[in-house]
């Protein structure tokens, strides 16, 4: 309607109103992320594991060995999640946990996939639907080794037997399955840049290569589904997509106006477009072939689909689920060919942000709402109105920031949700809606150093206790509600939950205090001379603060 036609590029007025019955609210992980327990019960290694083991990877060194322990907290956290009123909960199968060595035919680890049904199960026992991913990064590090991950098609076989015994052995439970989680990021980051595990650098041809088996294997995991447990099991096999929406710097200016369209096709439309229409987008074509032609090479760097690949391709996405965080600013920019080619350069362009967006915590990622809209009608428009799951929205905070009172997240989630909202209105046709991410959990190649979580883990604790930031509460009003009802009361909400948090983040306070002061102890108890002068003192602060927090629980409880 009038009041927000996103066409008269309105950036702000908020939008008061409800999600369609029956919307889906939920929150996500993934297996390497959360689960830890890396060599527990008979898993075999990934190429997270072997990429965190090798010093210099990983901000700080970190691993996810053991990351949230989800693997033996997960009934904790399914209660977290049934407090939360969750719909659904997406999670990842971790191939090496099922499948150590990564083929089928040379041993199921039932005790692996025990893990999965129990899981399954108390969810279905809590009313809450699981979206399962097969692939969230974790190749299994054998596949790696023999046959160089996904720079080999031989793995489209491969990831076709793993997901075919999971939908064998859970698929009676599970009705969504996503085959891949951003499908960009295992190409460029872990093919192109190399940040990211297995950490190839292979400029301006080992993504594309990757990519294209991905492509692949997607569509014969789909047509595997569709053949052989479709009838039966009634579930929908989807893909999730990251991408962040890509802004004209100069709307009138019809180079960025093709820049920024060069950005998206580069980035989702790279792998949506074969899915929905059956080969690569045009621009890329033209973009990376022209280029490749000035190298000198005789092909393309781009690989080219057959005919009947491009057939067996198009059309394999019952739904499309989207992950999106953030927006940039494009403009043209040349790149001449020669000068280090790389997926980075063939697209032409420069991205920028505006120094007056929010970034509370990674360094790529501002908060930039109106993006998010943008974004749900480009795929509207160009995927024919695709039914969307939202796999992935949110942002994160620094690892040094103990503040359970997380308003920065809060307002990310109301604006956020806010346009997707307006999408819906739009006549996106959106089903559900998922958090990013439940937990504080291990942020790749930053480690422990970013939370995303609505629950912050204290990851230096051996029992990683889980704490609700105050955007639990908020997320919970926005679920219970099924949206943003009316002004007065969603005004009302962040004060509530800032009243929740400020004594959860008084506990975390004492508890910090408590292991700082430990580790004190354990430093000063080395040093003979001082134990006799530190060690007492400490203990006698120790007990004074947890004499005071007393006297504060009982305050509040009389
Ligand atoms: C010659 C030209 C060179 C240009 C070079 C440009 C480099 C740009 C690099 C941009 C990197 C953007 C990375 C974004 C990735 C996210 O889309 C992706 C989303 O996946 C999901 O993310 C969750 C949260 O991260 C994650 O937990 C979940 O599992 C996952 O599914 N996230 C990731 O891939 C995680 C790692 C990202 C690490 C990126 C580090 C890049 C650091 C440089 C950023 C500086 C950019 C500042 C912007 C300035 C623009 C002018």
């Amino acid at each position: 309607s009038e009041d927000f036609a996103w066409t008269k590029n309105e950036k702000t007025s908020f939008f008061y109103g409800t999600f369609p019955t029956g919307f889906s609210w939920g929150a996500g992980s993934s297996a390497y992320q959360t689960e830890g327990a890396w060599n527990t019960d008979g898993k075999g290694m990934s190429i997270w594991d072997a990429f965190a083991h090798k010093k210099g990877k990983i901000f700080l060194n970190d691993t996810g060995d053991s990351s949230c322990e989800g693997y033996f907290k997960f009934k904790d956290d399914i209660t977290l999640m049934k407090d939360m009123k969750l719909n659904h909960y997406r999670f990842s199968i971790s191939w090496p946990r099922i499948l150590p060595s990564g083929l089928k035919n040379e041993h199921i680890n039932e005790k692996g996939i025990k893990y999965y049904d129990d899981l399954i199960n108390m969810l279905l026992e809590n009313k809450i639907t699981p979206i399962v991913t097969l692939y969230h990064w974790d190749l299994p590090q054998v596949l790696q080794e023999k046959y160089g991950g996904w720079q080999n098609v031989s793995m489209v076989n491969h990831f076709n037997d793993f997901a075919n015994l999971c939908f064998e052995r859970f698929g009676n439970r599970v009705k969504y399955w996503i085959t891949f989680n951003n499908p960009w990021s295992v190409a460029v980051e872990g093919y192109e840049t190399g940040e990211h595990a297995p950490g190839l650098k292979l400029k301006g041809t080992g993504a594309y290569k990757a990519a294209h088996h991905i492509i692949k294997a997607h569509a014969k995991v789909w047509h595997t589904y569709d053949m052989q447990w479709r009838s039966k099991q009634k579930g929908l096999v989807g893909i999730s997509l990251t991408a962040d929406w890509g802004e004209p710097v100069d709307i009138t200016n019809q180079r960025d106006i093709e820049a920024a369209e060069r950005y998206i096709q580069f980035y989702m439309g790279w792998f949506a477009t074969p899915l929905f229409n059956g080969d690569y987008p045009q621009v890329m074509k033209d973009y990376i072939g022209r280029k490749s032609g000035q190298q000198g090479l005789g092909a393309s760097r781009l690989p080219v689909f057959s005919p009947q690949e491009k057939s067996y391709i198009k059309g394999t996405c019952d739904f499309l689920g989207l992950g999106h965080f953030t927006t940039r600013y494009i403009t043209q920019k040349n790149y001449p060919s020669g000068l280090g080619d790389s997926y980075f350069t063939d697209r032409d362009l420069a991205e920028l942000v505006d120094p007056q967006w929010p970034d509370p915590g990674s360094e790529w990622l501002y908060s930039v709402p109106w993006g998010f809209r943008r974004l749900l009608n480009f795929v509207k428009t160009q995927y024919a109105n695709p039914m969307i799951y939202v796999t992935e929205n949110g942002v994160s905070e620094k690892m040094l920031c103990t503040d359970l009172c997380d308003d920065w997240r809060m307002q990310y989630f109301k604006d956020y949700i806010n346009e997707l909202l307006k999408a819906i209105k739009d006549g996106v046709n959106v089903k559900g809606y998922t958090a990013w991410s439940l937990l504080d959990n291990f942020e790749w190649d930053e480690g422990y150093s970013e939370r995303f979580g609505l629950y912050y883990v204290d990851f230096r604790n051996k029992n990683k206790p889980r704490y609700p930031k105050a955007s639990v509460q908020y997320y919970k009003r926005i679920i219970s509600s099924n949206g943003f009802p009316n002004q007065r009361e969603v005004e009302s909400w962040k004060r509530k939950a800032v009243e929740t948090c400020s004594s959860s983040n008084q506990l975390l306070a004492l508890f910090n205090t408590g292991v700082t002061l430990i580790q004190l102890i354990f430093y000063f108890s080395h040093m003979e001379m001082v134990t006799e002068i530190v060690v007492p003192t400490v203990c006698t602060l120790c007990i004074l603060l947890s004499a005071v927090f007393l006297m504060f629980l009982l305050r509040g409880r009389l």
